[in-house]
């Protein structure tokens, strides 16, 4: 059996009507590290879209986490986004609810029931993510860093398999961003989970090297095959 947990061939993503990325072919297994780098505007961002379902894929063919990406309607798009966490650079926490509630706010609307087995889902990924005794602290009281692990801890909630990481150390200073690089490694070792981090930060490349995805004049090359 293939431990491909991400599997792009011949895809082509478009905006609109505009062909941004052409004849895309990789794939991510079991616990890989990949980055995504290239410059702004040359489609990382779309191609982490096409990934999590926002962009609907309709030439060539992926699967993600098990998922068929061709035409996928959005009444599936749900139960993919289950089976990934999505981490973004502007974390994205409700600002009126404390970490605790954030969490348990993702669970209740991804289906979960039973209060127990909510509460020590909560307390395994704050665990986790280094922030056991920070569940009552609102997202205002928090550094970056913190709500960097907080949005972490959530993309963990529902055991993914893939995480798709958009500049998660974007607003972070050198230090912080270290410990959160540290975070995601960990994870992708630790519990088997893929990452793609799209960055723009080619020191932290340098620190933590890893298979690199670049977007480049309308193509992906990948350091697995060639040098980028
Ligand atoms: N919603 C949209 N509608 C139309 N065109 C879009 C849309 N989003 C992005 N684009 C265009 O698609 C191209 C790729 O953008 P994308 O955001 O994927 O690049 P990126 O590499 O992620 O850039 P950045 O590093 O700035 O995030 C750009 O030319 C952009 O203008």
């Amino acid at each position: 059996m293939s431990d491909a947990v991400v599997s792009v061939r011949n895809v082509n993503i478009y905006q609109g009507s505009n062909l941004i990325l052409q004849d895309v072919n990789f794939s991510v297994n079991r616990g890989e590290f990949v980055y995504l780098v290239g410059k702004t505007g040359t489609g990382k961002s779309s191609l982490l879209k096409t990934l999590y379902g926002e962009l609907t894929l309709k030439e060539g063919e992926a699967t993600v986490a098990g998922f068929n990406l061709k035409d996928m309607t959005w009444k599936k798009v749900p139960f993919l986004r289950r089976n990934l966490g999505v981490v973004f650079q502007d974390f994205q926490l409700l600002t009126d609810r404390n970490v605790h509630e954030n969490l348990r706010f993702v669970l209740k609307a991804t289906g979960w029931k039973d209060e127990k087995l909510i509460e020590e889902k909560i307390n395994d990924v704050l665990d986790k993510v280094g922030l056991k005794s920070k569940g009552f602290k609102m997202p205002f009281e928090m550094s970056g860093g913190e709500q960097q692990r907080v949005d972490i801890a959530r993309a963990l909630l529902n055991s993914p398999k893939l995480i798709l990481a958009d500049e998660p150390t974007g607003n972070l200073d050198p230090e912080t961003s270290d410990e959160i690089m540290q975070l995601l490694i960990a994870i992708s070792r630790d519990y088997g989970t893929a990452v793609i981090m799209a960055t723009h930060d080619f020191i932290v490349i340098s620190k933590y090297p890893s298979r690199i995805l670049k977007t480049e004049r309308g193509q992906v090359f990948d350091s697995a095959v060639t040098e980028v």
